[in-house]
Formats: C-alpha cells, structure tokens, sequence
C-alpha cells in the first residue's frame, strides 16, 4: 500500500507495517512511537549485497548516523556489512553490540584526541583522514604504537549535489576533507605516506545526502579517478580502495522516486571500471555508505492526535503527542511527508489539515496541508519514511522524552530501545 511493500492494512482497516496492526502497536507501547521493519531493513541489506557486493565485488558500510542502536549494529553484522561511524559515541555503541570493529570506517572533522585513541584501541578498520589537525593527532598517538593503522583521506570533489544546502558536503566551500583545487589533498597524502605508522588504502569523498539522481556519481568518480591518476604519476602509488559515500536518496512524498539500489551502484561500479581502465590504474575495491536508503523507508512514527484547531477560513491545525522533538527535519530542512491515519486506513472522508507538533514553538509543523480521512481527537496518524534522520536526531526539547523504537519482523513486534522515563530526565541533573 502507499508503494510500501510491507505497509499494509487488515480487515479492520487498520494500518499494518510488517504483518503488525499499527494500532494495537500504539496501544501496546504508547505513542510518539517509532516502528522499524526488520524485514525491510534486511531486504535493503540483501539488495546492496546482491547489486554491489557480489555483482562488483564491492564493500558496503552502513551510515550509522541515519539509525543506531545495539540492535541495528547487530542487524548489520549479520547482513555482512560493515559501519559508517562518525564518534566516539558510535564508535561505543558499535563495540558494545560486539560489531567486527575491523568493518568500522570511522568519519569525521573535528575527531577529538580521545576519539582517535578510542579508535586505535577498539581496532576501528579504517580511519578516515580529514584535515591536517587530525594528521598531527594521529602522528602523536601513533608515535607509541608499534603497528600500522589504515587509513583513507578524505577529498572535497567540488561538485555540488542538488539537495538541501544543509545536507550538501562535496562543494568547494564544504567543512569537509581536502581541497584538491590548492595543494591540500597533495600535502596531506605526502605527509601521510611519510608516517611509518599509517598505511594509506585509498581516498573518500561524500557529495551530499537525499540524492536522486545518479549522474552526479559519475562526475564525482571522474574527478577521484583524474586524482588517483595524479597520485600515480607523482607518487608511483596505487589506491587499494576508493569509498565514494553514500547519499542515495528515497521516497518521501509525490514527486521523490523510489530507486532500487542498482540504480546508483551500476552507474557507480561501471564508471569505476571505464574510467580507471581509461587511465590504466589498478581496480580498487570500491566502497558505498548508504545511510538512509537502507532505514528510511524503513521506518514509520505513530503519534496520537489531540487538539484539533479549526481557524475558519485559514487553516485547520491537528497537532500529535510529539513533533520537532522526535523529528527535527521538517523545521531544520523544510523536509515534507505524507502521512494516514492509522485507525481510517478505507476511509475516503477527506479533509486538508496542517499536522502540528507539540513543542513549544510555532515552527514546530510536521506536515502542512495534507489531505487526510476526517481527523478525530484520539485517532492514530503513522508518518511514513521517518526511519532516518528522525530517532537518530532527537531531542529532549521541552523536556520531551525519545520514544521508544520497536521493531516489528514478519508480524511479530520488539522494543529495541526503551522510552525515556521522566526520571531519565532528570538523571544527570545535580
Ligand atoms: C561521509 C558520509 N558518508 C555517508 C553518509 C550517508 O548519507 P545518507 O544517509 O544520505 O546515505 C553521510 C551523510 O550524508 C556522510 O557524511
Ligand atoms: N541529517 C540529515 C542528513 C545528514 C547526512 C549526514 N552527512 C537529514 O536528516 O537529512
């Protein structure tokens, strides 16, 4: 239904996720809730290893930012794919959910001396350099170890993905990696090469994230193939491995496209091939990390609805139990969903109503004018595609405490990750 394969509704008119009733869900573990399908998750895990993994003899890592708790790490591990992991905090969790650290890429540009310790300590795979200041640390920390780490170095393509200015990070002007339109990327892979300590596997870049298109990939390999060729030339080194980020983008609202992986890993996988056979370079092994098109989907958010608001004439305003608290993204990226109601699914009464959330600040609209069946106080309303970037972004604003996260798997429901108590609240307060 909606063109989720595993969204559906039952004989009451119900809307399931996974074989499960949503409503009996927000009845059981209360709402906000958010609700994830493990088979969906693992489908999408199954589809990457099938379109790039085996067809191209690729690798694969999961961008732990979109959605990361024990459970996902474990989901994960037993897909065979490894973690995108961007701090100490992930880096923990990871090693708590005895992840194979030796599959962690560890990101980032401000990485704190204790998060390269921590690193080093839990054998974290790959270490992705990102600027001079962590060349320096690693240089320092090294200095006492007697083994070499991996390492892969960040470069800013300079090409613009066409995504919200917020999520974009391969432009010139980006925080992120080394420039390679001044010597940056030189000076930083001479200094490398020169530490007894590093091992340089390849070069990374990143263009942006919620991507739709796939050409833009190939202009970014291109640009990483004419470097890898500079590199040769100068160096006579060749790259074993070439990560090219992730950022494919997913099905939101009418208008998004839905794509299957094949989508962007062909064209990614082919222009690897033609462009490093052009330039008669080594094929390296080439590295995705796919964040949100492996949970976006993936996951829905229950709320109850309360205050229904009408302002005759102008709007009419239904607010939820949750709002930018449990989801950042519409006020942070004017980010737009769609969204039923749980409890209505047959229903064809419809209205236009903005979906308001809670918190207290005018800002806070999870969805503006969306047609829904004729809304009542109590009904259910599930948000669709709030699998990334949702539970992951939370907060406590207004003191709001983080859902809790069930998982739902061939009709069988789990809490992944408990909702947070009043008491949790509190906890650190002194
Ligand atoms: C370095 C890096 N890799 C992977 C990702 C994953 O992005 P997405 O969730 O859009 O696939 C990001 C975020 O944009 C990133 O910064
Ligand atoms: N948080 C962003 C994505 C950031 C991607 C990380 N580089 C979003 O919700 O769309």
């Amino acid at each position: 239904m909606l063109g989720y394969d595993f969204i559906d509704y039952n004989e009451k008119g119900n809307l399931t996720i996974s074989g499960c009733d949503c409503v009996e869900l927000a009845k059981k573990y209360g709402t906000p809730l958010y609700v994830m399908s493990e088979d969906e998750i693992r489908r999408r895990c199954r589809e990457i290893r099938e379109n790039h993994i085996e067809k191209y003899n690729g690798f694969a890592v999961y961008a732990s930012k979109a959605f990361l708790n024990k459970e996902m790490c474990r989901i994960i591990k037993s897909e065979g794919l490894g973690l995108d992991v961007v701090s100490g905090g992930e880096i923990y969790t990871a090693y708590s959910a005895e992840f194979p650290m030796d599959k962690v890429i560890f990101h980032g540009n401000n990485k704190t001396m204790e998060e390269l310790e921590m690193a080093i300590k839990y054998g974290v795979g790959r270490i992705v350099v990102d600027n001079f200041y962590e060349i320096d640390c690693l240089e320092e920390l090294l200095s006492v170890e007697d083994r070499k780490i991996d390492v892969l170095i960040r470069i800013t393509p300079g090409i613009d993905g066409h995504t919200h200015e917020f999520i974009k990070t391969g432009q010139v002007d980006s925080k992120f990696g080394f420039s390679i339109f001044d010597d940056s990327a030189d000076r930083a892979f001479q200094r490398l090469l020169n530490l007894k300590n590093i091992n340089i596997k390849g070069f990374h870049s990143h263009i942006g994230s919620q991507l739709q298109e796939n050409e833009i990939y190939k202009k970014e390999i291109e640009v990483l193939a004419s470097y890898v060729k500079k590199i040769k030339d100068l160096y006579n080194f060749e790259v074993d491995e070439l990560n090219v980020g992730g950022g494919f983008g997913i099905y939101y609202v009418e208008g998004d496209i839905r794509r299957n992986i094949s989508f962007f890993t062909d064209v990614i996988n082919e222009t690897v091939i033609s462009e490093f056979n052009r330039l008669n370079l080594k094929k390296p092994l080439v590295i995705i990390e796919p964040g949100r098109w492996i949970v976006g989907e993936a996951g829905i958010t229950l709320y109850t609805i309360g205050c229904i608001k009408e302002i005759k004439g102008v709007r009419k305003y239904v607010s939820v139990d949750g709002g930018m608290a449990d989801n950042p993204r519409p006020p942070l990226y004017d980010a737009q969903y769609t969204a039923v109601l749980a409890n209505k699914i047959n229903r064809n009464d419809e209205e236009i109503v903005t979906i308001a959330g809670k918190c207290c600040e005018s800002g806070d609209i999870l969805i503006k004018d969306i047609k829904l069946q004729k809304v009542e106080s109590k009904d259910i309303l599930a948000v669709l595609s709030t699998g990334a970037y949702n539970y992951s972004m939370a907060s406590n604003y207004n003191r709001m405490r983080k859902p809790a996260v069930v998982m739902v798997f061939s009709g069988k429901d789990r809490v992944i990750v408990k909702r947070e108590s009043y008491e949790d609240l509190i906890r650190y307060d002194v």
